[in-house]
């Protein structure tokens, strides 16, 4: 029997203990609550004191306007569908080389703009600027769509440009006829008016991005990397403003992709001796096949969100979530993997928090009779930022664990660089800056485009690549790319048009202005 000492010296240690760790969890919770209340990293230079570069207003009259939208509709019209790398359909893309030719024409006839056809179909202009000591930027975007089939359900004909409750339907009015046409209607009428940039700059528009971009982006690279060509910064599409996408985010908000996802495709395939079906093996070529495909989607990629860009999404966007997903949000250092695992349960944003894996093709068997001899699937992977390629391919070789099951890499890529957003960085607060003179309403953060975009091509030329169109994303809008129903409206597409135009006047800045912030600190 202890001691009565002993019983109350282990009462006292106790009690000691437990002191201690309310004292912890009231100074965490004290922390978390302050962070909550005080995080808001979307203030700094937009109080600053810039430098007044964009004087020309984006006042188009009535008849320009409609020009606005003839260009457009024409440009959707014109079938550019890359289907293969090798089936493309070069008709298209030759009438899009006129209509832009047509539709732009003090751009083609400016002094100020040399125009390059690179690798057949794609462009590459060139617009001089008047201070050479300025390095230049590059806007980037791309001709060419994915197929689209009227009768998959749409409203509208893929291909029409019709017109229904101020809405342009057709395939490429997200992705990407949008930003091309929007960058040269806004330089068409720089130009009009008379504007002659100070800073120069390279729009870049490939023909083969939806399969890959090996003819078009890599070649007018080459081209740049020819020439010694340095970029301070390369905008392309990828991120746009979600506006309801996410629940329980308070009002819409601008993502700027600062990096991209890697990707891995890979081909399992299982041979067999094919024969006569009235005597199966016990196990066949697609029986072994499904088991594989099925463990490497009941064993999804390891859980990483708070571990790449995506923490920055969210810190920056902490404040405008309504409680408790601030509380969430503002605290990532303790609730990352809370968050984590609350986002796996979408598709849109599972995509966040880890690798994700879509088997997208499966192929087998040639008559109901016959044993198939081989069977194989495709699996597509879209790498976060936190994993490299190997190691996909790694825990890819470890699921599948069966040495029936042939691996093959068909093609993979390591997650893009992250470019830099602080407040120094010029291509982020530039970009930032237009989106906020168009839709002073907006709050902006960084993100990872979960997609892959042409602009991974330059990933050698220039270090700061951002991914952003300010298509304005409600929700469901996301699934149209590439989707049915893919539509724009009429007083979105005007805005991308004047996003633009800003933009390359706001490019004239020569340096950015000392924060606010600092201003006072001084
Ligand atoms: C607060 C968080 C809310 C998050 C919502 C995010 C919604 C993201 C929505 C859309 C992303 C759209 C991505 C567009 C880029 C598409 C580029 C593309 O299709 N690329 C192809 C071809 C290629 N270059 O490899 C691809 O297969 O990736
Ligand atoms: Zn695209
Ligand atoms: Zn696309």
């Amino acid at each position: 029997m202890a001691a009565p000492g002993t019983k109350s010296r282990l009462f006292r240690c106790v009690k000691s203990i437990l002191y201690a760790l309310l004292f912890i969890t009231i100074s965490i919770l004290t922390i978390a609550t302050l962070r909550t209340f005080s995080l808001n990293v979307n203030v700094g230079l937009q109080l600053a004191d810039w430098e007044k570069t964009n004087q020309i207003r984006f006042d188009i009259s009535q008849r320009q306007r409609e020009e606005v939208f003839t260009n457009f509709k024409e440009a959707i019209r014109i079938p550019t569908v890359s289907y293969s790398p090798t089936d493309i359909n070069a008709t298209a893309l030759h009438e899009f080389s006129r209509l832009l030719r047509k539709a732009f024409p003090t751009v083609f006839s400016s002094s100020l703009v040399q125009h390059e056809v690179v690798a057949d179909y794609s462009h590459l202009f060139t617009v001089q600027g008047s201070q050479p000591d300025l390095v230049p930027y590059m806007l980037l975007a791309h001709i060419d769509v994915v197929p689209a089939s009227e009768s998959d359900g749409w409203d509208a004909p893929p291909f029409s440009a019709k017109e229904i409750d101020n809405f342009i339907y057709g395939r490429g009015t997200l992705d990407d006829k949008e930003c091309v046409m929007g960058i040269l209607q806004a330089l068409e009428y720089l130009l009009l008016k008379g504007y002659r940039p100070q800073r120069g700059f390279y729009i870049g528009l490939g023909h083969d991005e939806e399969v890959s971009g090996l003819n078009g982006a890599l070649n007018i690279v080459r081209l740049l990397k020819q020439r010694n060509v340095h970029l301070s910064f390369l905008l392309d599409e990828g991120l746009l403003v979600v506006d309801g996408v996410m629940k329980g985010l308070d009002g819409p908000a601008a993502l700027i992709g600062v990096s991209e996802k890697g990707s891995a495709t890979v081909k399992l395939s299982v041979t067999s001796a094919p024969g006569h079906s009235s005597m199966p093996p016990r196990e066949s070529s697609i029986g072994i096949l499904a088991a594989a495909v099925k463990r490497l989607e009941d064993n999804p990629m390891p859980m990483l969100f708070g571990q790449g860009p995506e923490r920055g999404t969210f810190e920056h966007l902490a404040h405008k979530f309504i409680f408790p997903i601030r509380f969430l949000a503002s605290n990532l250092w303790l609730f990352a993997p809370i968050v984590g695992r609350l986002l796996a349960l979408k598709p849109e944003t599972n995509a966040f928090s880890r690798t994700t894996t879509a088997v997208t093709m499966f192929n087998a068997g040639v008559k109901v009779n016959v044993l198939p001899s081989v069977a194989e699937a495709y699996v597509n992977f879209r790498i976060h930022s936190a994993q490299s390629l190997q190691e996909v391919l790694d825990l890819v070789d470890s699921t599948v664990g069966d040495q029936r099951v042939k691996v093959e890499v068909v093609d993979g890529f390591d997650p893009l660089p992250v470019s830099s957003y602080s407040e120094t960085s010029y291509g982020f607060q530039i970009i930032k800056k237009s989106i906020l003179d168009v839709f002073p309403q907006l709050t902006v953060a960084p993100g990872i485009c979960v997609a892959n975009t042409d602009s991974r091509h330059f990933k050698d030329l220039v270090a700061d690549i951002y991914r952003f169109i300010p298509i304005w994303a409600k929700a469901g809008d996301a699934q149209r790319i590439h989707g049915i129903n893919e539509r724009i409206s009429k007083k979105n597409y005007e805005d991308i048009v004047g996003f633009y135009f800003t933009l390359i006047q706001n490019c004239d800045v020569k340096e950015l202005p000392e924060t606010h912030s600092g201003v006072h600190e001084f």
